[in-house]
């Protein structure tokens, strides 16, 4: 195990000792380089549960506010580094990954204001926007019937957008499967990882765009003929107006439960998307997408386990990032 880079500009790195991981040095957590359970133990003791009491009243308030977390730490962690870039605004200089086309669809990033709000009036600039993400991800899978997954914090926040990478490192709905599974295991998620990960479609819904092109002119044989019947209506014409708000949900059985329908959804042909539908027809992931639709708890404990890796990705600590005061801007003094 090693604690990164302890010089940056040397690019020096330390064995870790062992007992490192047990004992918790108050305030220099993220100085070494680590992420660390409840980090905020000492600094904002109440931290993780104003996270909680938010995402759960928005949940009630909002239901796909949840789903919206979910696909907010894929759409941030995989982006560089899990450090709230995705959050930044289009203003002062800054071009927002929101703008990218990859994030299209993306909803309810104003409720990030709302939590942010809770936290601030409790331990101003103390909780990071990047711990927000994760753990509101984390809390929005609870809601949705997924695991209780422990997760650590004292990751920092960015101070720029990667909107240039954006296109290069979120993969397309119709890339293939070995170009998908090596951009995951770039992050270090594993294909049994990345199986489990898509299983997020699972819940919310797809914008006819992302559909069109398995349904006209001709229906792709990869997708059950009742259900292509079924999209169709949903997105009648092969070039959707983009004014007129036309999708489907992922899963029609269970739309707003995080369960392993979605993977037996893909063995009966009912993938929405094109890398949803081929993780059913490629050999290298067929047997998870088998095992995971016969038992659920699997799925679950494997969703859990690549959340957490994904969660981790490259973090900022210390003080290369900062903890911005209004998650969609970077601090101004
Ligand atoms: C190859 C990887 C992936 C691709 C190409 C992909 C692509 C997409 C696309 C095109 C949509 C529909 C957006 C829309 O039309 O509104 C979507 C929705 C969604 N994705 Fe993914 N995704 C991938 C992996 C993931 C992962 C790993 C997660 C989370 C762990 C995730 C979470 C979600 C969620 C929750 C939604 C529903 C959003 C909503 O209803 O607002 N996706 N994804
Ligand atoms: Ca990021
Ligand atoms: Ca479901």
């Amino acid at each position: 195990m090693t604690i990164g880079p302890a010089c940056p500009a040397l690019n020096l790195t330390l064995p870790r000792p062992d007992w490192a991981v047990f004992i918790k040095f108050p305030g220099i957590g993220a100085a070494t380089g680590d992420l660390q359970l409840d980090y905020y133990s000492d600094s904002c003791p109440r931290a993780e549960e104003i996270i909680k009491e938010q995402v759960t009243n928005l949940y009630h308030k909002h239901g796909n506010t949840a789903v919206s977390w979910i696909r907010n730490l894929f759409h941030d962690c995989i982006v560089k580094s899990c450090d709230a870039s995705l959050l930044l605004e289009t203003k002062y200089g800054i071009l927002s990954e929101q703008s990218s086309e990859k994030s299209s669809g993306m909803r309810n990033f104003k409720y990030i204001v709302t939590i942010k709000e809770a936290l601030e009036s409790e331990c101003p600039l103390t909780v990071s926007c990047a711990d927000i993400v994760a753990l509101s991800a984390r809390d929005g899978v609870a809601l949705l019937g997924g695991p209780q997954i422990a997760m650590k914090t004292g990751r920092k926040d960015s101070k720029e957008s990667h909107a240039a990478e954006v296109e290069e490192l979120i993969p397309n709905h119709n890339d293939t499967m070995s170009s998908v599974l090596s951009r995951f295991q770039s992050v270090g998620i594993d294909t049994e990882g990345t199986v489990a990960l898509l299983g997020a479609h699972s819940v919310g819904r797809t914008h006819c765009k992302n559909l069109v092109a398995r349904l006209y002119p001709t229906v792709d044989p990869s997708l059950d003929p009742g259900h292509a019947e079924y999209l169709k209506r949903r997105c009648p014409s092969p070039d959707p107006d983009p004014a007129a708000v036309e999708y489907s949900r992922n899963d029609l059985q269970t739309p707003m439960v995080l369960d392993n329908m979605y993977h037996k959804n893909l063995l009966s042909n009912k993938g929405l998307l094109s890398v949803d539908q081929q993780l059913a027809s490629d050999p290298a992931t067929l047997p998870f997408v088998e095992k995971m639709a016969s038992d659920n708890g699997y799925f679950l404990e494997q969703f859990s386990r690549a959340m957490v890796v994904l969660s981790e990705n490259n973090p900022i600590t210390g003080d290369e990032g900062e903890i911005r005061r209004d998650c969609r801007y970077v601090n101004r003094d």
